[in-house]
């Protein structure tokens, strides 16, 4: 399967209950009042968040006023208002300082560590030797999860038990990728403790052990989120980029909502860059995050 169509497979509920007529309704060479308030409407159902949605229409009446041509196809223009709209930046492959460390944080249940295991697949498909930390010791199911899916991947995953110093699994996990060269350092941490400032200071003291091991790590710290809890999943995200210095958003689940829109609103209301998505449950539906893909998805438009 093709990326384009990973993504349009992960956003066929959105595109289906959203965007399925956009083609009918913006197809002609002039915008009226009808047609904005349609397509105001589908943005808005889709979660994009008010303030974007009111940019990219200003910026389409913006683009009409001064007469779109017959060689200009109108969805492509409205696509590309669109992802002019999303920031993304690379994820970091570069291994040569190894070993390359990525913190993955968030609430519980937001797919860390399904995140975890599948990006683990994606730095094993380019050749990278990957070590799993199940710092998430607050649940034995967590450490029992990373745990089958390490086996699933043939990756190696550094465990203690529930209850244990998440920091003392991530010191281990450091030695270990340390003495056996691995490149790749992947840590699931907790996403509840009994308190929220426990959860802070236990992610940030998982940092420091790293700063302190690794010169420049970690050089990734990811955000998971649940694509489908919507402005209560940006909220959350604040009282983590308060804590600790977020280099970039997993979205989770687009799959499983029909407001698949809301990449626009996390990135707008974040102002962190997406680098990665979850399109699905199986191990290869998390993609690097494309805009052009994601706005070809939600528009359904064939490349
Ligand atoms: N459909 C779909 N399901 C997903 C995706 N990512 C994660 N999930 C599911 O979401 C559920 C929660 O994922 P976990 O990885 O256990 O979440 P977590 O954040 O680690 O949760 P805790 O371990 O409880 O902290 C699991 O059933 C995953 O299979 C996705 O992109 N699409």
């Amino acid at each position: 399967m093709s990326v384009l169509d990973k993504f349009m497979k992960g956003l066929t509920k959105t595109r289906k209950t959203l965007f399925h007529n956009i083609k009918t309704i913006f197809s002609g060479r002039t915008l009226d009042e009808d047609t904005l308030e349609e397509l105001e409407e589908i943005l808005i159902m889709s979660d994009m968040g008010v303030d974007v949605v009111e940019k990219i229409l200003e910026e389409l009446k913006d683009k009409y006023h001064n007469k779109i041509t017959d060689q200009e196809d109108p969805l492509l223009i409205l696509r590309d208002i669109m992802v002019s709209h999303l920031s993304t930046s690379p994820l970091i492959l570069d291994t040569s300082n190894a070993p390359l460390v990525v913190l993955l944080v968030g609430v519980n249940g937001s797919g860390k560590t399904t995140t975890a295991a599948k990006l683990a697949k994606i730095y094993m498909n380019y050749g990278k030797d990957v070590v799993l930390a199940a710092a998430d010791t607050f649940r034995a199911a967590a450490i029992e999860q990373l745990k089958e899916w390490g086996n699933r991947l043939n990756a190696t995953v550094i465990a203690h038990q529930k209850g244990s110093d998440p920091a003392a699994v991530v010191f281990d996990a450091i030695s270990h990728a340390k003495a056996k060269s691995k490149d790749v350092i992947i840590i699931d941490t907790a996403g509840r403790l009994h308190t929220k400032s426990n959860l802070m200071d236990e992610l940030k003291k998982i940092k420091r052990v790293v700063q302190r091991e690794i010169e420049g790590a970690p050089q990734e710290i990811l955000l998971v989120l649940d694509g489908t809890t919507g402005q209560n999943g940006i909220i959350q995200a604040k009282a983590f980029k308060e804590a600790i210095d977020i280099t970039g958003v997993a979205i989770t689940k687009l799959d499983g909502t029909a407001k698949g829109g809301i990449a626009f609103a996390i990135n707008h209301e974040l102002n962190i860059p997406i680098k990665l998505v979850g399109l699905g449950e199986k191990e290869d539906d998390l993609q690097i995050f494309d805009p052009v893909k994601y706005c070809n998805a939600l528009l359904g438009i064939e490349e």
